[in-house]
C-alpha cells in the first residue's frame, strides 16, 4: 500500500485552497485522468463502466468526488456515508489495493498535465498524501467487506436457471452458482454485480444489479430493465443503450453461464427489521422498485400479517411496472399490506382505479397522513429511484415531519462540481 503519514496542517490548507480550482478544473483533469489510465491499462475497461465513460458520467462523478474530498479534507466525517457507499460497489467489483496505486498516479499525473506550473511540488506532495489518506481508508474498509464475504471474494460462475418477463422492459433472471453450494443471505436491498462479456466492447463488462427477491439459498433473482438509450429528449431516456441490459435481454437464456460477485450494498432492510412491529413504507419508481420488492417480500413472509405495510409506485404505465400480479395478490395473506400506483403517462389499455390509482408521478401529498403512517413516530421510509425522484420524496416526508434518521435511499452524496 502506498501510504504517506498523515497530512499536515499545512498540506491541509493547500488541499482547501485548490478547491476553486477543482471548480475550475476538475472535470478535465479526471477526463485526461480516464483517457490516459484506460490508454495505458486497456484491460481496466472491464471494471469501468463504458457507458459511464462515453457519457462523461463516470468523469463527473470522480470531479464531484474530488470536489467534495477537498471541501470536506478538515471534516472527513461528512464524507462517511459517500464512502460506504463507494467502498461496497469497489467491493463488488473486486477493487483491489494495487488498483489504487494505478488511479493516484494517473490522477496526480492528469493534474500535473492539465494544470501545468500551478502545480508546484507542494500542492503535488499535499494531493498526493491526501489521495493516500483516502486510498487508505477505503482500501480497509473494502478489506473488512472482503472479509465478512464468507470466503466469496472473486467472480464466481452462476447459471440462468430461469428467466421471467416482469413488463414490456424489464426481465428477471434466477442466476444459481454452478458450484451448488448453498447461497450467503444477503440483506434484502443489496445488489450484486453481473459479468459477462459484451461483444460490441471486446471485452467483459461488469453492472450492479440489485437482488429482487428474499433471500433463498439456491438461486438469486435480479430484474433487469432493458436500457434502449433512446433519443435523451424523451421522457425516461439514457443517452446511450445499456451494454449489458441488451445482452442480457437478447441473449442470454435459461442454460448459460455470467460471474456473478458477493451481495454488497449499504441501502437495506434494518437488521431485525424484518421481525420488528413498526410500520415501513416503501416509495419506488420505475425499475427502482426492485430493492423494495425485495425488502417487501422479506417483510411480508417474515413479519406479523398485521403490521402495516404500505408500497408506492410510479411507472411510466402499467405496462412498464414490474411484478404487477405478484404485488397484487399479496395482500391475500397479509391483509395489512396496503399498495397505491401512479401512472405518470398512462396507456389508451389502462383505466383508472383498475391499473393504477392516480395519474402523474409519485405525489406523497395525494395520499392521506394515515396512509403513510405519519402518526407513528417509528414508522421507517425506503426510497428507491431515479435521483431527482429520491430528494423529492425525501423533501416531501420531512415537510410533514418526517425525521432524516427514519429515511433510506441510496443516493451519491456529494454531488457533482458545482457551476
Ligand atoms: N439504488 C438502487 O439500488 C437502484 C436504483 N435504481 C435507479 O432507479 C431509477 C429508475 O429508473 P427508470 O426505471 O429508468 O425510471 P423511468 O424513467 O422509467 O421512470 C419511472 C417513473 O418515475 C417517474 N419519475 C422520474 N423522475 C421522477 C421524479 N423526479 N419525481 C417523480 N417521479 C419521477 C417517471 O415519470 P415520467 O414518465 O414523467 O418521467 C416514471 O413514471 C434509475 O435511476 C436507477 O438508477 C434502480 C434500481 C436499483
Amino acid at each position: 500500500m502506498g501510504s504517506i503519514a498523515n497530512m499536515t496542517s499545512d498540506q491541509i490548507g493547500l488541499i482547501k485552497a485548490t478547491v476553486p480550482v477543482l471548480v475550475e478544473h476538475g472535470n478535465t483533469i479526471t477526463t485526461v485522468f480516464y483517457r490516459n489510465l484506460l490508454a495505458a491499462h486497456p484491460d481496466l475497461n472491464t471494471v469501468f463502466n463504458t457507458s459511464n465513460q462515453v457519457n462523461g458520467h463516470q468523469s463527473r462523478a470522480l470531479a464531484g468526488a474530488l470536489y467534495a474530498y477537498a471541501s470536506h479534507i478538515d471534516d472527513l466525517g461528512a464524507l462517511s456515508s459517500a464512502v460506504e457507499l463507494i467502498c461496497n460497489k469497489h467491493a463488488s467489483l473486486y477493487i483491489q489495493p494495487d488498483h489504487y496505486k494505478l488511479v493516484g498516479q494517473f490522477l496526480l499525473e492528469a493534474m500535473g498535465e492539465v494544470l501545468g506550473a500551478a502545480l508546484t511540488p507542494e500542492i503535488h506532495d499535499a494531493w498526493a498524501a491526501a489521495y493516500w489518506q483516502l486510498a487508505d481508508i477505503m482500501i480497509g474498509r473494502e478489506k473488512q467487506i472482503y472479509d465478512q464475504s464468507e470466503g466469496w471474494t472473486h467472480w464466481r460462475d452462476f447459471k440462468i436457471v430461469n428467466k421471467v418477463k416482469e413488463s414490456e422492459e424489464i426481465t428477471s433472471l434466477h442466476l444459481a452458482p454452478v458450484d451448488g453450494k448453498p447461497l450467503p443471505a444477503f440483506q434484502p436491498g443489496q445488489y450484486i454485480s453481473v459479468q459477462t462479456y459484451v461483444p460490441a466492447l471486446k471485452y467483459p463488462q461488469a453492472r450492479q444489479y440489485s437482488l429482487s427477491d428474499q433471500p433463498k439459498p439456491d438461486y438469486y433473482r435480479i430484474s433487469v430493465k432493458r436500457e434502449l438509450g433512446l433519443n435523451p429528449a424523451e421522457p425516461g431516456a439514457t443517452a446511450n443503450p445499456g451494454y449489458l441490459s441488451n445482452v442480457l435481454h437478447d441473449t442470454f437464456n435459461v442454460g448459460d453461464t455470467l460471474q456473478v460477485s458477493h451481495p454488497c450494498g449499504d441501502f437495506f432492510l434494518s437488521p431485525g427489521d424484518s421481525q420488528s412491529a413498526h410500520p415501513i413504507v416503501l416509495v419506488s419508481a420505475g425499475v427502482g422498485l426492485t430493492p423494495l420488492t425485495s425488502i417487501l417480500n422479506t417483510l411480508t413472509s417474515q413479519s406479523s400479517s398485521s403490521r402495516k405495510l404500505h408500497f408506492i409506485h410510479g411507472a411510466r404505465s402499467s405496462g412498464a411496472r414490474a411484478f404487477k400480479d405478484h404485488i397484487s395478490a399479496l395482500p391475500k395473506d397479509f391483509p395489512s399490506l396496503r399498495a397505491t400506483f401512479f401512472t405518470s403517462h398512462p396507456s389508451e389499455a389502462d383505466t383508472e382505479g383498475v391499473d393504477y390509482d392516480h395519474v402523474g408521478r409519485v405525489d406523497l401529498s395525494k395520499l392521506a397522513d394515515q396512509d403513510l403512517f405519519l402518526d407513528d413516530a417509528k414508522t421507517e421510509y425506503y426510497i428507491c429511484g431515479p435521483d431527482k425522484f429520491m430528494t423529492d420524496m425525501e423533501s416531501s416526508l420531512k415537510a410533514k415531519g418526517v425525521s432524516a434518521d427514519r429515511i433510506k435511499m441510496e443516493l451519491f452524496g456529494t454531488g457533482g462540481v458545482p457551476h
